[in-house]
Protein backbone atom coordinates (compact mmCIF):
# COMPACT_ATOMS: atom_id res chain seq x y z
CA UNK A 1 0.00 0.00 0.00
CA UNK A 2 1.04 3.28 -0.54
CA UNK A 3 1.99 5.92 2.16
CA UNK A 4 -0.25 8.65 2.62
CA UNK A 5 2.66 11.14 2.20
CA UNK A 6 6.03 9.92 0.29
CA UNK A 7 8.88 12.08 0.11
CA UNK A 8 10.82 9.95 -2.93
CA UNK A 9 14.18 10.59 -3.27
CA UNK A 10 13.84 14.00 -3.25
CA UNK A 11 17.22 16.31 -4.05
CA UNK A 12 18.07 20.12 -4.36
CA UNK A 13 20.90 21.52 -6.52
CA UNK A 14 21.07 25.55 -5.40
CA UNK A 15 22.54 27.50 -8.44
CA UNK A 16 25.69 29.85 -6.04
CA UNK A 17 28.26 31.92 -7.19
CA UNK A 18 30.61 29.41 -6.29
CA UNK A 19 28.85 26.92 -8.24
CA UNK A 20 26.06 24.26 -7.41
CA UNK A 21 25.44 23.31 -4.69
CA UNK A 22 23.52 20.13 -3.45
CA UNK A 23 21.62 20.71 -0.48
CA UNK A 24 19.95 17.72 -0.43
CA UNK A 25 20.23 14.19 -1.67
CA UNK A 26 17.82 10.94 -1.68
CA UNK A 27 15.45 11.85 0.98
CA UNK A 28 12.98 8.91 1.42
CA UNK A 29 10.24 9.16 4.22
CA UNK A 30 6.92 7.75 4.03
CA UNK A 31 4.64 9.14 6.44
CA UNK A 32 1.22 7.47 7.67
CA UNK A 33 -1.93 9.87 7.90
CA UNK A 34 -2.36 10.44 11.63
CA UNK A 35 1.38 10.41 12.46
CA UNK A 36 3.69 13.43 13.55
CA UNK A 37 7.26 13.07 12.21
CA UNK A 38 9.89 15.45 13.30
CA UNK A 39 12.95 16.33 11.28
CA UNK A 40 16.19 16.96 13.61
CA UNK A 41 19.48 18.04 12.39
CA UNK A 42 22.51 20.76 12.51
CA UNK A 43 21.53 24.09 11.53
CA UNK A 44 21.74 24.50 7.84
CA UNK A 45 21.65 21.10 6.77
CA UNK A 46 18.17 21.33 4.64
CA UNK A 47 15.29 20.92 7.42
CA UNK A 48 13.44 23.93 6.07
CA UNK A 49 14.16 23.29 2.68
CA UNK A 50 12.92 19.61 3.03
CA UNK A 51 9.27 21.12 4.16
CA UNK A 52 9.68 24.09 1.35
CA UNK A 53 9.60 20.84 -1.07
CA UNK A 54 6.63 19.47 0.52
CA UNK A 55 4.79 22.82 1.00
CA UNK A 56 5.12 23.25 -3.25
CA UNK A 57 7.27 26.55 -2.33
CA UNK A 58 10.35 24.83 -3.87
CA UNK A 59 10.69 22.43 -6.53
CA UNK A 60 13.43 19.14 -6.11
CA UNK A 61 15.62 19.14 -8.86
CA UNK A 62 15.36 15.05 -8.40
CA UNK A 63 12.66 12.42 -7.08
CA UNK A 64 9.29 13.92 -5.66
CA UNK A 65 6.97 14.28 -3.28
CA UNK A 66 3.49 12.45 -3.03
CA UNK A 67 0.38 13.60 -1.13
CA UNK A 68 -2.58 10.80 -1.56
CA UNK A 69 -0.26 9.42 -4.53
CA UNK A 70 -0.60 12.84 -6.36
CA UNK A 71 2.23 14.95 -6.77
CA UNK A 72 2.63 18.03 -5.36
CA UNK A 73 3.88 20.45 -7.64
CA UNK A 74 2.43 24.22 -6.19
CA UNK A 75 1.46 24.98 -2.95
CA UNK A 76 -2.34 24.79 -1.59
CA UNK A 77 -4.51 24.40 0.78
CA UNK A 78 -3.93 21.06 2.00
CA UNK A 79 -0.67 22.00 3.28
CA UNK A 80 -0.68 24.51 5.77
CA UNK A 81 2.45 25.43 6.96
CA UNK A 82 3.32 27.00 10.86
CA UNK A 83 6.55 29.58 10.49
CA UNK A 84 8.34 30.34 13.54
CA UNK A 85 7.64 33.84 13.19
CA UNK A 86 4.23 34.35 12.74
CA UNK A 87 2.84 35.52 9.78
CA UNK A 88 -0.40 37.14 10.71
CA UNK A 89 -1.62 40.52 8.82
CA UNK A 90 -1.37 42.95 11.40
CA UNK A 91 -3.88 45.07 9.80
CA UNK A 92 -6.71 42.14 10.57
CA UNK A 93 -7.73 41.15 14.06
CA UNK A 94 -6.87 37.66 15.57
CA UNK A 95 -10.79 37.09 14.03
CA UNK A 96 -10.48 38.09 10.59
CA UNK A 97 -7.02 36.44 9.83
CA UNK A 98 -8.62 33.30 10.63
CA UNK A 99 -11.18 34.38 8.97
CA UNK A 100 -9.72 35.01 5.80
CA UNK A 101 -8.13 31.69 5.36
CA UNK A 102 -11.63 30.30 6.35
CA UNK A 103 -13.21 32.17 3.33
CA UNK A 104 -10.47 31.40 0.86
CA UNK A 105 -10.79 27.69 1.81
CA UNK A 106 -14.43 27.10 2.37
CA UNK A 107 -15.81 30.41 0.49
CA UNK A 108 -17.71 27.83 -1.75
CA UNK A 109 -18.66 25.15 0.69
CA UNK A 110 -19.58 26.50 3.53
CA UNK A 111 -22.46 29.46 4.66
CA UNK A 112 -21.20 32.65 6.53
CA UNK A 113 -22.64 31.54 9.42
CA UNK A 114 -20.25 28.10 8.70
CA UNK A 115 -17.67 29.57 8.68
CA UNK A 116 -17.88 32.41 11.44
CA UNK A 117 -19.06 29.23 13.79
CA UNK A 118 -15.80 27.35 12.23
CA UNK A 119 -13.54 30.13 12.35
CA UNK A 120 -14.52 30.75 16.43
CA UNK A 121 -14.67 26.56 16.79
CA UNK A 122 -10.59 26.96 15.87
CA UNK A 123 -9.83 29.76 17.69
CA UNK A 124 -11.29 28.12 20.50
CA UNK A 125 -9.25 24.90 20.02
CA UNK A 126 -6.48 27.17 21.22
CA UNK A 127 -7.37 29.15 23.59
CA UNK A 128 -7.98 32.30 21.96
CA UNK A 129 -11.18 32.67 22.19
CA UNK A 130 -11.47 35.61 24.37
CA UNK A 131 -9.05 38.07 22.31
CA UNK A 132 -10.98 38.05 18.54
CA UNK A 133 -10.94 41.51 18.21
CA UNK A 134 -7.50 42.42 19.19
CA UNK A 135 -4.80 43.44 16.61
CA UNK A 136 -1.72 40.88 16.28
CA UNK A 137 0.47 44.36 18.13
CA UNK A 138 -1.68 43.93 21.02
CA UNK A 139 -1.05 39.86 21.92
CA UNK A 140 2.00 38.20 22.99
CA UNK A 141 4.13 36.13 21.23
CA UNK A 142 2.90 32.87 22.17
CA UNK A 143 -0.75 33.95 21.87
CA UNK A 144 0.12 35.10 17.58
CA UNK A 145 1.41 31.48 17.32
CA UNK A 146 -1.41 30.27 18.47
CA UNK A 147 -3.63 32.45 16.07
CA UNK A 148 -1.27 31.03 13.30
CA UNK A 149 -1.50 27.37 14.39
CA UNK A 150 -5.90 28.35 14.32
CA UNK A 151 -5.44 29.17 11.13
CA UNK A 152 -3.85 26.88 9.51
CA UNK A 153 -5.73 24.05 11.53
CA UNK A 154 -8.97 25.94 10.05
CA UNK A 155 -7.77 25.15 6.91
CA UNK A 156 -7.70 21.47 7.41
CA UNK A 157 -5.13 20.80 5.54
CA UNK A 158 -3.71 16.70 5.25
CA UNK A 159 -0.95 17.85 5.92
CA UNK A 160 0.29 20.34 9.03
CA UNK A 161 3.70 21.60 8.17
CA UNK A 162 5.59 22.94 11.82
CA UNK A 163 9.11 24.74 10.59
CA UNK A 164 10.23 25.67 14.44
CA UNK A 165 6.66 26.70 15.51
CA UNK A 166 8.21 26.88 18.93
CA UNK A 167 11.68 28.21 18.88
CA UNK A 168 10.77 32.16 19.06
CA UNK A 169 8.95 31.62 22.42
CA UNK A 170 10.35 31.44 26.02
CA UNK A 171 10.24 28.21 27.50
CA UNK A 172 7.38 28.51 29.62
CA UNK A 173 4.97 29.29 26.70
CA UNK A 174 6.82 26.70 24.61
CA UNK A 175 5.55 24.12 27.07
CA UNK A 176 2.19 25.53 26.70
CA UNK A 177 1.94 25.39 23.32
CA UNK A 178 3.84 21.73 23.22
CA UNK A 179 0.61 20.60 25.19
CA UNK A 180 -1.56 22.21 22.81
CA UNK A 181 -0.60 20.62 19.88
CA UNK A 182 -0.61 17.42 21.65
CA UNK A 183 -3.81 17.73 22.99
CA UNK A 184 -5.15 18.99 19.54
CA UNK A 185 -3.35 16.23 17.62
CA UNK A 186 -5.30 13.90 19.93
CA UNK A 187 -8.21 15.30 18.67
CA UNK A 188 -7.78 16.05 15.35
CA UNK A 189 -5.82 13.05 14.11
CA UNK A 190 -3.50 15.78 12.57
CA UNK A 191 -0.65 14.41 10.11
CA UNK A 192 2.45 16.88 11.23
CA UNK A 193 6.02 17.41 9.94
CA UNK A 194 7.82 19.60 12.35
CA UNK A 195 11.00 21.02 12.27
CA UNK A 196 12.49 21.42 15.84
CA UNK A 197 16.32 22.18 17.14
CA UNK A 198 15.21 21.03 20.90
CA UNK A 199 15.14 16.79 21.64
CA UNK A 200 12.73 17.05 24.22
CA UNK A 201 10.16 18.50 22.31
CA UNK A 202 10.96 16.42 19.58
CA UNK A 203 10.08 12.68 21.65
CA UNK A 204 7.12 14.59 23.39
CA UNK A 205 5.31 15.37 20.23
CA UNK A 206 6.85 12.65 17.46
CA UNK A 207 5.57 9.22 16.15
CA UNK A 208 9.02 9.28 14.47
CA UNK A 209 11.91 11.37 14.36
CA UNK A 210 14.11 11.76 11.30
CA UNK A 211 17.66 12.72 11.85
CA UNK A 212 19.21 14.38 8.96
CA UNK A 213 22.62 13.95 8.42
CA UNK A 214 24.95 17.45 7.85
CA UNK A 215 25.00 18.85 4.36
CA UNK A 216 25.99 19.63 2.22
CA UNK A 217 24.13 16.32 0.07
CA UNK A 218 22.29 16.05 3.34
CA UNK A 219 19.98 13.10 3.77
CA UNK A 220 17.91 11.16 6.27
CA UNK A 221 20.66 9.74 8.84
CA UNK A 222 18.43 7.61 11.21
CA UNK A 223 14.79 7.22 11.99
CA UNK A 224 13.91 6.66 15.44
CA UNK A 225 10.39 5.12 16.38
CA UNK A 226 9.28 7.14 19.53
CA UNK A 227 6.89 4.18 20.56
CA UNK A 228 5.48 6.36 23.82
CA UNK A 229 1.60 5.64 24.36
CA UNK A 230 -0.61 8.60 23.72
CA UNK A 231 -1.94 10.67 25.37
CA UNK A 232 1.68 11.45 26.51
CA UNK A 233 1.89 13.44 29.74
CA UNK A 234 5.17 15.07 30.15
CA UNK A 235 5.56 15.03 33.55
CA UNK A 236 4.82 11.08 33.34
CA UNK A 237 7.37 11.02 31.04
CA UNK A 238 10.07 12.72 32.84
CA UNK A 239 10.33 9.67 35.03
CA UNK A 240 9.96 6.88 32.17
CA UNK A 241 13.59 5.59 31.39
CA UNK A 242 12.15 5.10 27.52
CA UNK A 243 11.57 8.91 27.05
CA UNK A 244 15.23 9.12 28.16
CA UNK A 245 16.49 5.91 26.38
CA UNK A 246 15.25 8.02 23.27
CA UNK A 247 16.66 11.35 24.11
CA UNK A 248 20.17 9.61 24.57
CA UNK A 249 19.75 8.85 21.48
CA UNK A 250 18.91 11.65 19.55
CA UNK A 251 21.30 13.60 21.40
CA UNK A 252 23.85 10.55 20.27
CA UNK A 253 23.23 11.24 16.96
CA UNK A 254 23.68 14.68 16.29
CA UNK A 255 26.63 14.80 18.94
CA UNK A 256 28.77 11.88 18.12
CA UNK A 257 27.99 11.14 14.66
CA UNK A 258 26.94 13.81 13.14
CA UNK A 259 28.58 17.08 14.33
CA UNK A 260 29.68 19.85 12.68
CA UNK A 261 33.20 19.34 10.54
CA UNK A 262 34.46 22.85 11.49
CA UNK A 263 34.49 24.22 15.41
CA UNK A 264 31.64 26.47 16.60
CA UNK A 265 33.70 29.34 17.21
CA UNK A 266 35.19 29.30 13.47
CA UNK A 267 31.35 29.11 12.59
CA UNK A 268 29.53 32.88 12.03
CA UNK A 269 27.00 32.60 15.11
CA UNK A 270 23.77 31.97 12.60
CA UNK A 271 25.73 28.56 11.66
CA UNK A 272 25.81 27.41 14.86
CA UNK A 273 23.90 24.12 15.67
CA UNK A 274 21.40 25.09 17.85
CA UNK A 275 20.40 22.09 20.16
CA UNK A 276 18.17 23.06 23.01
CA UNK A 277 18.37 20.48 25.35
CA UNK A 278 15.88 21.09 28.81
CA UNK A 279 17.34 21.43 32.41
CA UNK A 280 17.25 17.65 32.46
CA UNK A 281 19.61 16.88 29.92
N1 LIG B 1 17.57 29.46 -2.50
C1 LIG B 1 18.75 29.04 -2.07
N2 LIG B 1 19.88 29.24 -2.77
C2 LIG B 1 21.07 28.78 -2.32
N3 LIG B 1 21.24 28.11 -1.17
C3 LIG B 1 20.14 27.90 -0.41
C4 LIG B 1 18.85 28.35 -0.82
N4 LIG B 1 17.96 27.97 0.15
C5 LIG B 1 18.66 27.33 1.09
N5 LIG B 1 19.96 27.29 0.76
C6 LIG B 1 21.04 26.65 1.53
O1 LIG B 1 20.60 25.35 1.82
C7 LIG B 1 21.11 24.95 3.09
C8 LIG B 1 19.98 24.43 3.95
O2 LIG B 1 19.15 25.49 4.36
P1 LIG B 1 17.89 25.25 5.28
O3 LIG B 1 17.34 26.58 5.65
O4 LIG B 1 16.99 24.27 4.64
O5 LIG B 1 18.57 24.56 6.56
P2 LIG B 1 17.94 24.24 7.99
O6 LIG B 1 18.41 22.88 8.37
O7 LIG B 1 16.46 24.46 7.97
O8 LIG B 1 18.64 25.34 8.87
P3 LIG B 1 18.20 25.98 10.29
O9 LIG B 1 18.13 24.84 11.25
O10 LIG B 1 19.33 26.91 10.60
O11 LIG B 1 16.90 26.67 10.08
C9 LIG B 1 21.84 26.15 3.66
O12 LIG B 1 23.22 25.99 3.41
C10 LIG B 1 21.29 27.30 2.87
O13 LIG B 1 22.23 28.33 2.77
Amino acid sequence: MSAYLSIDRVGITFPTPKGPLEVLKDIKLDIAQGEVVSLIGHSGCGKSTVLNIVAGLLEASTGGVLLEEREVKSPGPDRAVVFQQHSLLPWLSVYDNVRLAVDQVFGRRKTRKERHEWTLHNLDLVHMGHALERRPSEISGGMKQRVGIARALAMEPKVLLMDEPFGALDSLTRTHMQDSLLEIQARLNNTVILITHDVDEAVLLSDRIVMMTNGPSATVGRILDVDLLRPRDRLALAEDPTYHHYRAEVVKFLHERHAPAVTQSARPARERPTLRLAANG
